[in-house]
């Protein structure tokens, strides 16, 4: 079977768009098997891609269903980028011609908004602090945590934002051992659903840069729900304004929260190309 896909990026954080409007795809498992996914993923053997984005209609009273895919092949339930290049990518296909649109995700709906200077406006909703909705194994809900890893202990804070979040301060972004202590962390045992580790750098009270670890990706050049993450973690800790510019390997995102609607996230969405897989197996 073909399978068309479009290659997007939202700051460098990259991805395969399915459209499952017009094309047909399972509406509940997986579009394609996990080997599948992670040989188009890789980037020497496949597409290349972060994240795996489907276009599905809505069950319920949203405009569409928006699900999101890992490398890895995991299914998760939030990616801000993704919901970015989701606007995007429906609008420039004439599925829709709103300039607000409503998706419905695995864990509620968000609102994704097309602004005139050809931003896009996520709302991610408020964040989730309770341990269980993160969810993060804990005594009491506290603005840090001590969290033991090998022979090191590390002070993070935690939040959901539709997905789960770690987030430590660094003295430098540059210098931050990602590569080591990501990986340590998206999958310990106090998150019993893993977590995408964020390491930030404040820079002034409207200005830090982030990097990512991605659960079920790698670090990644730009993690939307990420930045989200960090803005509102310093906030709690008074570190923070209500506006955050928020500087990413691949560029930068535009943060606002000030405890009323939901955490507000502005940035660009890029289409790549077009393409057609003529080898769902994943074995080409
Ligand atoms: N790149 C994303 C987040 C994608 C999902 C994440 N890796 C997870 O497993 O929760 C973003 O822009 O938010």
């Amino acid at each position: 079977m073909d399978l068309k896909f479009t290659k997007m990026h939202g700051l460098g954080n990259d991805f395969m768009v399915l459209d499952g409007i017009r094309q047909s795809l399972p509406e509940d498992g997986p579009p394609l098997s996990p080997e599948a996914m992670r040989r188009l993923a890789d980037r020497h053997f496949g597409v290349g891609f972060d994240q795996l984005l489907i276009v599905q209609p809505p069950r319920g009273d949203a405009d569409f269903r928006y699900r999101i895919f890992n490398a890895d092949g995991s299914e998760v339930s939030q990616c801000g980028n993704g919901a970015r290049c989701f606007a995007r990518f429906v609008r420039d296909e004439g599925l829709t011609n709103k300039h607000e649109i409503r998706v419905e995700t695995a864990n509620g709906q968000m609102t994704l908004r097309l602004t005139d200077d050809g931003l896009v406006t996520v709302n991610m909703g408020p964040p989730r602090w309770a341990l269980e909705d993160i969810p993060f194994r804990a005594s009491a809900v506290a603005d840090t945590y001590i969290l033991v890893a090998g022979q090191n202990a590390y002070e993070i804070s935690a939040v959901g934002l539709g997905n789960p979040h770690c987030v430590m301060l660094v003295e430098n972004v540059d210098t931050a051992p990602v590569e080591t202590v990501g990986p340590l962390l998206e999958s310990h045992p106090d998150f019993p659903e893993r977590v995408n580790v964020g390491f930030m750098q404040l820079v002034d009270r409207s200005h830090i840069r982030l990097r990512v670890f991605e659960r079920g990706s790698g670090e990644t050049l730009a993690c939307g729900s990420g930045a989200c993450a960090a803005v509102v973690c310093g906030q709690k800790r008074g570190l923070l304004d209500d506006t955050v510019e928020v500087s990413l390997a691949g560029g930068t995102l535009r943060v606002h929260y000030d405890g009323t609607n939901g955490v507000l996230m502005t940035g660009p969405a890029s289409r790549v190309y077009d393409g057609v897989i003529r080898d769902t197996s994943g074995k080409a």
